[in-house]
């Protein structure tokens, strides 16, 4: 399980940002994550502003909410704003996550290199078929899903991926939730009515597809 964030602590929950502001702390993030590796130490906003395509006012006024001030003429300290954004996106935190379903998409998951550096580990795969269950891909185990209720109960992850057909993908998320998982992560193109208190993000790429193909039509 994660650390509980501490109630002193400086920054503040998650909740009191506006949604657009979290999206744009994911893509400073990446971004400031990536200019550090580039060996930049420091950035002002009207750089930064013009990497994630917002306005220098835009930058300020996010990172002011996080109790953050660029200094004139020297800019925000890379390292300490990815302290910071890391913290509320969570990624200053280990999470164990699991991934149910193997299919195409998932297998393209469990190979991704990605999501580690930010905090978020992979611990396990479920799958109902049986060619691929006890196989492991990028250094996952595939688990058979008919004995996930009590692997579950062993590994006690924090999140889960959903990547199972849509029609199933309701009884897994019960499933999940039961075994006390209260974050998911739905690739599966359907609404998954769950209890209060359950966090769901969904993923759903035809509709961005869709949002893209509105925007080119009224450039
Ligand atoms: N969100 C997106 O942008 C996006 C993109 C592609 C696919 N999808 C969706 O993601 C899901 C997976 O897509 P795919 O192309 O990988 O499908 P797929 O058919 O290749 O894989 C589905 C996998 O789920 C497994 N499965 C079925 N029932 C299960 C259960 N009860 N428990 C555990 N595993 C089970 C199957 O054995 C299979 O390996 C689908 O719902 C698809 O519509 C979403």
């Amino acid at each position: 399980m994660p650390d509980k964030p501490d109630p002193t602590d400086a920054i503040p929950p998650p909740t009191r940002f506006p949604r657009p502001a979290v999206g744009r702390f994911s893509l400073y993030y990446r971004e400031l994550y990536r200019l550090l590796d580039q060996g930049q130490s420091h950035i002002n906003s009207k750089q930064l502003g013009s990497i994630v395509n917002v306005s220098p006012a835009v930058v300020r006024r996010d990172l002011s909410n996080l109790g953050t001030i660029g200094r004139r003429g020297v800019g925000y300290q890379i390292d300490q704003l990815i302290d910071q954004i890391g913290g509320v996106l969570g990624s200053g935190q280990q999470w164990q996550v699991v991934l149910v379903g193997v299919g195409s998409l998932g297998d393209a998951l469990l190979r991704y290199r990605g999501f580690e550096r930010l905090g978020f580990r992979l611990v396990a795969a479920f799958d109902l078929d049986n060619q691929k269950v006890n196989q492991t891909i990028g250094g996952v185990s595939i688990l058979n899903a008919e004995t996930m209720v009590g692997k579950l109960a062993e590994l006690s992850p924090d999140l889960a991926i959903i990547a199972v057909p849509a029609e199933v993908a309701l009884d897994v998320a019960n499933e999940l939730v039961a075994a006390g998982i209260s974050g998911i992560l739905n690739f599966a193109p359907t609404t998954l009515r769950l209890p209060p208190g359950i966090a769901v993000v969904n993923v759903d790429l035809a509709s961005e597809l869709q949002r893209l193909a509105f925007s080119v039509q009224n450039l």
